[in-house]
């Protein structure tokens, strides 16, 4: 297709175009044409100024992109050719209306009528005909950032004089089916840690500890009764016995929280409440129940050793030691042994918020009646449960449409609420699998689409203004796979974790299990059967039953033959 009108040399052809292209003229006194195989005895310079928008940067077709809005992969775009502008600027054909597309070369000369131009790779010609599979989409976005983000203009199928709202865009750059391990590591990579707080002590369940925390001070910082009794010597009681009781005075009794007055010598006692100081000079509590009381005194028939019911200074924690190192999650006991250590307020790490957003034509939101074809939308409930388990703020966004631009500007919004989002649905290969080219156009730099291992092998993975964006199947059962194995792990070093990682086990399986030609991770339900932890996979029920049930995935190789009951496969506790 390219210039077949040339007769003239390429130098007087390049001359003429030259030369036409600056307008009028003022080059001593010969015209273009006798010009041919002469010298220029002076610089030209243009009067006219010539921008590239006015010439096509590259090969392709000239079209108005309201007739090519909603192309896609699977849902291709057609559009009659009409005609061809050649890089002389003579134009075959008519005018480019809506619904039809110019063939234009690299410089043509680009109409009034034009302001889009799509490149050749992105289209496909078709018995007078162009197919345009590439997302054609309106957008909102800033043409600059966006362009910045996909590495120039000639990256994304644009051109520059294309009206600021309207890009056709190839995805590119993304890596494709990395192995779960490379998938989580280079995630792990990309995963910020959030910044932290000092939060009131009860603020803080389910946050994760900043600083290593210290006591300067034994918790508790005496020795305590254990029970309520007499505190005593236990050298006194030494020859104690049924027929021999030892006969002690008691000289005071001192409540919890009280301080004893008298100290304990040999052949006395102090009567004490549970939680009591021990009186100084005791070593050791008899239970009321173990002596007889007979006025000041009390009768000792066993031998009480030394340091029996008492609660040694230090018992929680020594001073100097450690409470809590950095990277802990705050847990209710957790919480109690800082609030015992007399933390009032804690170094944490801030609460992390996630967006969710529901991919898919076909879902409806909880109170809404159902349309034909459509189902609820359990992700976002099933999803926002899983991070408020894990002490993460979900922000959850609703449903939106098999619309790329419409998913693309959800995505973008969610990037301003949230410090990380995850969408589900439209990721595999089907017609309406649009958030691939949503976060292109949403201006999110690629990471990786497609991860080996089944369920969740549709997985897509960007980042923008520092934000991971995470597109999760919509598959509920494949969803929380990656959820607990990819997605859990990322939340959690963000979060400030020290150990990020699922648990790995060894588990013997409990029925035989045919391999396939993926790896797969298969939900299971961990049992002790007889002192062995055995693994019952999980087959039969519905998807959200069988996940409700889970609490293992087992790592099942690729391969062929089978797994036989009995044999030792490596799992994930969740
Ligand atoms: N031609 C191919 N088709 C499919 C492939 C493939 O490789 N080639 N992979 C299959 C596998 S495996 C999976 S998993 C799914 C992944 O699909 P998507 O992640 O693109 O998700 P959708 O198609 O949008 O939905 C899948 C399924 O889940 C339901 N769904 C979606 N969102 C929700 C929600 N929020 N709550 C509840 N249920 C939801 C949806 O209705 C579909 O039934 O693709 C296979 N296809
Ligand atoms: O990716 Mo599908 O998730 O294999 O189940």
């Amino acid at each position: 297709m390219r210039n077949k009108n040339l007769t003239v040399s390429i130098e007087e052809e390049a001359q003429k175009i030259v030369l036409n292209s600056v307008g009028s003229l003022n080059c001593s006194n010969i015209s273009t044409k006798e010009a041919s195989n002469r010298v220029l005895n002076e610089d030209i310079v243009p009067d006219i100024l010539i921008t590239p928008a006015d010439n096509s940067a590259m090969e392709g077709y000239a079209i108005i992109p309201d007739g090519a809005l909603g192309s896609s992969k699977r849902n291709s775009i057609r559009l009659q050719i009409i005609g061809e502008i050649q890089a002389d600027g003579y134009i075959i054909g008519k005018q480019v209306s809506k619904g039809t597309a110019m063939r234009i070369m690299t410089g043509s000369p680009i109409l009034e009528s034009v302001n889009s131009l799509i490149q050749l790779e992105a289209t496909k010609e078709e018995a007078g005909y162009v197919k345009m599979f590439y997302p054609m989409v309106k957008t909102n976005y800033v043409e600059e950032e966006l362009l910045k983000t996909l590495g120039g203009p000639e990256k994304a199928f644009i051109n520059i004089n294309i009206p600021k709202d309207y890009y056709a865009i190839l995805p590119h750059g993304w890596r494709r089916n990395l192995a779960l391990e490379q998938a989580r590591d280079l995630l792990l990579q990309h995963a910020v840690v959030c910044p932290g707080d000092r939060l009131p002590l009860m603020e803080a369940l389910g946050r994760t500890i900043r600083e290593d925390l210290t006591v300067q001070e034994d918790i508790p910082g005496f020795n305590r009764s254990l029970v309520d009794g007499y505190a005593l010597l236990g050298r006194d009681t030494e020859n104690a016995g049924d027929n021999a009781p030892v006969r002690l005075r008691v000289l005071e009794e001192v409540a919890a929280g009280r301080n004893p007055h008298f100290q304990v010598s040999s052949g006395t006692a102090i009567k004490v409440m549970t939680g009591a100081p021990i009186p100084s000079g005791a070593d050791a509590v008899v239970k009321y129940e173990e002596v007889c009381r007979e006025g000041a005194d009390i009768l000792v028939y066993r031998q009480v050793l030394k340091d029996t019911n008492v609660a040694e200074a230090g018992q929680e924690i020594t001073a100097g030691e450690n409470v809590v190192f950095k990277g802990t999650p705050v847990t209710p006991s957790l919480l109690g042994l800082l609030a015992a250590a007399g933390f009032n307020e804690i170094p944490v790490h801030s609460a992390v918020k996630v967006a969710i957003i529901s991919t898919g034509s076909e879902l409806a939101g909880l109170g809404q009646t159902l349309g034909a074809g459509q189902i609820y939308n359990s992700n976002q409930y099933f999803l926002t449960a899983l991070l408020k388990t894990i002490g993460i703020e979900p922000v959850p966004l609703g449903i939106v449409p098999d619309e790329t631009a419409k998913i693309a500007d959800l995505v973008h919004a969610a990037l301003r609420k949230a410090d990380l989002v995850i969408t589900t649905g439209g990721v595999s290969a089907g017609d309406y699998d649009l958030v691939e080219n949503a976060l292109v156009i949403a201006g999110v730099e690629s990471l990786f689409s497609g991860v080996t291992v089944r369920p969740g092998k549709s997985f897509v993975a960007g980042k923008k203004d520092g934000k991971l964006i995470l597109g999760l199947s919509g598959h509920p059962g494949a969803a929380f796979t990656s959820f607990e194995l990819l997605v859990k792990p990322v939340l959690k070093k963000m979060m400030g974790y020290k150990d990020v990682l699922p648990r790995k086990v060894e588990v013997i399986l409990s029925s035989d299990y045919h391999k396939s030609d993926a790896r797969r991770l298969k939900a299971a339900r961990l049992l002790i059967e007889g002192g062995i932890a055995r693994a019952k996979i999980l087959t039969g029920q519905g998807i959200l039953r069988t996940m409700a049930d889970c609490n293992l995935f087992v790592d099942i190789p690729p391969g062929q033959g089978m797994l036989a009951a009995g044999e030792k496969v490596s799992a994930y506790m969740i």
